[in-house]
């Protein structure tokens, strides 16, 4: 079986400044990895390359073992890349609902025949959407405007889902909500998780795999059941 996403040698830069250097790892499908390293080192820029906002200064990025690197990022979304940014980046104006809806442009691939509403699924792992679906998006907690912007990328039906720092800002018993819900997108639907983060005890306890990233470089990788979380947290704290 081809791996879902592989990235070979990738870099980055604004302008002349380059940002990321040589980053090469491999995802399959249900996988889940973290991306950890203190502020500045890359992470989200390392994030945006994947998506496309940011296109990359040199290397390849395959999905399916077809190249994509050059690939504008309304098409990967379509293709089966959903992102939820750092900072969520919902509609405060628009309601919950109509939020989730903007998800399904991601749905828009050429001959796909999937639904145009919101898959159930969506309300079933977060169940308080389904309650304030009616609400607009501003008037929402942190956490449930987390949950929204999880929901929206998962409206659209992705084989791979990016989080840039899900847990920011957030308070402990919705971080648990939200660890709980990608763990079933994860099993109950096999999307591979790719998750940025500064929480350590919570990319640890989620993800299966990590990778640490100094200076734009990829320094440190392995398996979160087989190292500490000790291993790793000088590389990652301040
Ligand atoms: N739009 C931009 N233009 C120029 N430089 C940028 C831009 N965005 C980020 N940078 C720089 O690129 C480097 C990496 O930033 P990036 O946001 O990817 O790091 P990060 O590891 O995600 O940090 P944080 O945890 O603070 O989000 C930093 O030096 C940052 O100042």
């Amino acid at each position: 079986m081809t791996d879902l996403m592989n990235l070979r040698s990738v870099s980055a830069a604004y302008g002349k400044g380059q940002v990321l250097w040589d980053v090469a790892f491999d995802l399959k499908a249900g996988d889940a990895i973290t991306v950890l390293g203190r502020n500045g080192v890359g992470k989200t820029t390392l994030i945006r390359t994947i998506m496309g906002q940011l296109a990359a200064s040199g290397g390849h990025i395959y999905w399916h073992g077809d190249e994509i690197t050059e690939m504008r990022p309304h098409q990967r979304s379509r293709i089966g890349i959903g992102f939820v940014p750092q900072g969520r980046h919902i509609f405060p104006h628009l309601t919950v609902r109509e939020n989730l809806e903007v998800g399904l442009s991601a749905l828009a691939r050429k001959g796909f025949e999937g639904p145009r509403a919101v898959p159930e699924m969506v309300f079933d792992l977060f169940p308080k959407l389904t309650q304030i679906a009616g609400r607009k998006a501003g008037v929402l907690s942190g956490g449930e405007q987390q949950q929204l912007a999880i929901g929206r990328a998962l409206a659209g039906q992705p084989q791979l889902l990016l989080l840039d720092e899900p847990t920011e800002g957030i308070q402990p018993n919705i971080v648990q909500q939200i660890e709980d819900a990608l763990r079933r997108v994860r099993t109950e639907l096999n999307v591979a998780i790719l998750i940025v983060e500064q929480n350590l005890d919570f990319a640890w306890s989620f993800a299966d795999r990590y990778l640490v990233m100094q200076r734009g470089r990829i320094v440190k990788e392995g398996r979160t059941a087989q190292d500490s979380a000790d291993t790793v947290a000088h590389l990652v704290h301040v």
